[in-house]
């Protein structure tokens, strides 16, 4: 094992670069709340201050991905929709079967130019989580309590709020609601048997509401729907704790752009459209699995230097008081200071555990786990 790799798997290298992100992360949320007096009076160079400031954390997560784990993300698409990425609003639908699948999207946002603006239906727990929950609350992200009876205003109203959003946005959309697992699988295909509709291999039965209430409330907004099917050389199952261990993944992503007026606006038809998308999906992992690559050309998206730039930042200005402190406690012999100390530490790594737990398909929600009465709803 080379010098660095093993330097990477070294739970001082994780301390230091958890304590980086929690404590940029907390000094971002703190400058979000600073922008709230300006929302009444400019809204919109509100929204544009708070894109930057969110860039700034997300953007750390990008950096660890690719220049930390050195993991590869290649891109297949098609020229001309290549041409469009990163100058037009659009949503994106993408499978949920990685735990590591938000940090390759935010991975090609950066590449775009759309990683500060860009947004998410996502659940309403993940809006409790510091440092990027909190981010969210000002990136006017959409939460949702998968209660569709719940949702339907809440969802509708955020969706509505964004449509004169002054940056360049991607909006994304796990339809299956939920990560993939094989005993929600099972039950997803069961329902899908009951509705007549054909079983999926890899997917779960997409739930179709969302994506029919936001192609709805963002025409005229957005221009496009970006198909996107992710998946991982060689079956690898990447994690954020391997990700953080110098663990190097290779990302292999379809990306299909669709213009948002060949979609249906009639409900049901929209969701019938969706219903087939991911028969479609399907059949491109099958033969991912099977050749090893997505059809389409492979284009060149390369990793821009800003996530990188913005790291080292926080590293020089947060790492030197880290150590300032740490030798000041040590000459300081206070077995008091000391002892609270090593208390904050470990107080700190298992907030820091919890966050990644939040990441780890073992640690999911229960949601899709059951069937719901159909027509119950
Ligand atoms: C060029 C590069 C291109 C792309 C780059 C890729 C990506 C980058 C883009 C942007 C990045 C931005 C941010 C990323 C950062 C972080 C994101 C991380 C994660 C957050 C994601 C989440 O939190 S996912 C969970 C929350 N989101 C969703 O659930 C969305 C999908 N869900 C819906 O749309 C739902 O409809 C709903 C949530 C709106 C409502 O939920 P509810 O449960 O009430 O659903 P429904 O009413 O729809 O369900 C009932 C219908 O489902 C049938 N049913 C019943 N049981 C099941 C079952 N077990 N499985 C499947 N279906 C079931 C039931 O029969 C009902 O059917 P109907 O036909 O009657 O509707
Ligand atoms: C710079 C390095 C920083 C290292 C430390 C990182 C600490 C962790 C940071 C952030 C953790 C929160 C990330 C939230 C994004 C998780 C997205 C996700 O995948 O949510 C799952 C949801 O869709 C479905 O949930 P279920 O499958 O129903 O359950």
């Amino acid at each position: 094992m080379g010098f660095l790799k093993m330097l990477k798997t070294q739970f001082l290298c994780h301390l230091i670069i958890c304590y980086v992100f929690l404590v940029s992360g907390f000094i971002i949320n703190l400058l979000q709340i600073c922008t709230l007096p300006l929302w009444p009076i400019n809204k919109q160079l509100a929204r544009k201050i708070n894109c930057r400031l969110a860039y700034s954390i997300s953007s750390q997560l990008v950096a660890l991905l690719e220049w930390w784990s050195g993991t590869e993300c290649t891109l297949y698409t098609d020229p001309e929709s290549f041409s469009y990425f990163g100058k037009e609003n659009a949503i994106v639908v993408l499978n949920h079967n990685f735990e590591i699948d938000f940090m390759c999207g935010w991975t090609f946002c950066d590449r775009f130019g759309v990683l500060g603006s860009s947004k998410v239906l996502a659940k309403k727990e993940l809006s409790y989580v510091p440092v990027i929950g909190w981010m969210w609350y000002f990136l006017e992200i959409v939460f949702c309590k998968r209660k569709w009876e719940e949702d339907r205003k809440t969802v509708v109203e955020s969706l509505q709020n964004l449509r004169d959003y002054p940056e360049k946005f991607w909006f994304l959309l796990h339809c299956e609601g939920t990560r993939f697992t094989e005993e929600k699988h099972k039950i997803s295909m069961e329902v899908a048997e009951k509705k007549g509709l054909p079983k999926l291999k890899y997917h779960l039965l997409p739930r179709t509401k969302g994506f029919c209430v936001t192609v709805q409330n963002l025409r005229g907004t957005v221009t496009a729907v970006y198909d996107s099917t992710l998946n991982f050389r060689n079956n690898e199952m990447p994690s954020l704790l391997g990700v953080l261990n110098g663990k190097k993944y290779h990302a292999a992503l379809y990306v299909r752009r669709i213009p948002l007026e060949s979609i249906p606006e009639d409900e049901s038809e929209c969701a019938a459209w969706l219903h087939k998308l991911y028969q479609e999906k399907d059949q491109f992992q099958e033969r991912y699995r099977q050749n090893g690559h997505f059809p389409g050309p492979i284009m060149n998206a390369p990793c821009r230097l800003w996530a990188l730039l913005n790291w080292l930042f926080w590293v020089c200005l947060l790492v030197y008081p880290l150590c300032i402190l740490a030798l000041r406690l040590l000459v300081s012999g206070s077995t008091f200071t000391v002892l609270s100390t090593f208390f904050f530490c470990i107080t700190a790594s298992a907030g820091i555990r919890w966050m990644i737990g939040q990441t780890e398909i073992d640690r999911g929600s229960n949601y899709g786990n059951k069937e719901v009465q159909m027509n119950n709803k």
